[in-house]
């Protein structure tokens, strides 16, 4: 499968403090790539440096071959790059209609498939349902399924999700879920930060491990499923 985003030695800091060094890692296109790690590992930093919003201080990040890095964040969604951020941070007093008429972009790339506002309502019936409902007033899954929605109407190449499943019921989590495998059955590329680790390893076909701002394992979610010691040294299961 060729490439869809790539991080080559990839440093960014929070002032003095290096919160990712030197990560190496590839993102294949139409796959699902999990970050994995322990609070603090760097993986929120990772996704911010690749949409512009922390500035990679060493290496380099490439979208199908097209240097991101030293960007804003506005062009770095323009080129494909869609951020889910943690915490969702919808804007309460929009409605779910101005939240997605707001964030719309026609694909300016070949896109095999197009994310408009009616298409991310056949994804997600409960947007369409509360098309006209101010978000401050959804609940925590319908907003993240609103962020969800409103980074795919931008038609990204590849979507950055930060923690989808945080805060949710198990019944809205299997929602979300099954949402991201249809994303993914349609071909997006997607990189997943989740610390609902049974998700993440049903989602993933690439899981990538963190430790203190560096990779320290990589390889199919299944491998990493049988290897309880490796769980609990880096992901703190026991
Ligand atoms: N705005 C900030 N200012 C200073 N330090 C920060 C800031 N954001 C993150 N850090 C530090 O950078 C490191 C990596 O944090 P980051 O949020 O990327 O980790 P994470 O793996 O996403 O953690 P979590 O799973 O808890 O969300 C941590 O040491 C954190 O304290």
């Amino acid at each position: 499968m060729p490439e869809a985003l790539t991080l080559s030695n990839l440093h960014v800091y929070h002032g003095e403090i290096c919160a990712v060094r030197g990560l190496d890692i590839t993102c294949a296109e139409g796959a699902v790539t999990a970050l994995l790690g322990r609070n603090g590992a760097g993986k929120s930093t990772t996704l911010s440096a690749i949409a512009g919003l922390n500035d990679a201080r060493q290496g380099r990040i490439d979208l199908f071959g097209t240097a991101l890095e030293g960007r804003k964040p506005e062009a770095i969604c323009r080129l494909g790059v869609g951020l889910v951020p943690q915490g969702r941070r919808i804007f309460p007093s929009l409605t779910v209609q101005e939240h997605l008429a707001i964030a719309y972009r026609p694909p300016r790339h070949k896109a095999e498939r197009v994310f408009d506002i009616a298409s991310v309502e056949t994804l997600f019936p409960r947007l369409k349902e509360r098309r006209r409902q101010l978000a401050g007033s959804m609940s925590g899954g319908e907003q993240q399924m609103l962020a969800i929605a409103r980074a795919l109407v931008t038609n990204p190449r590849v979507l950055l999700l930060d923690e989808p499943a945080e805060g949710l019921a198990p019944q809205i989590v299997a929602e979300v879920a099954e949402s991201i495998a249809a994303l993914k059955a349609a071909g997006l590329s997607i990189l997943l930060v989740e610390h609902n680790l049974p998700l993440a390893l049903r989602l993933a076909d690439t899981c990538v491990v963190l430790s203190s701002g560096e990779v320290v394992w990589r390889g199919p979610p299944q491998v990493l499923a049988d290897d309880p010691a490796l769980m609990a040294q880096h992901l703190g299961v026991h």
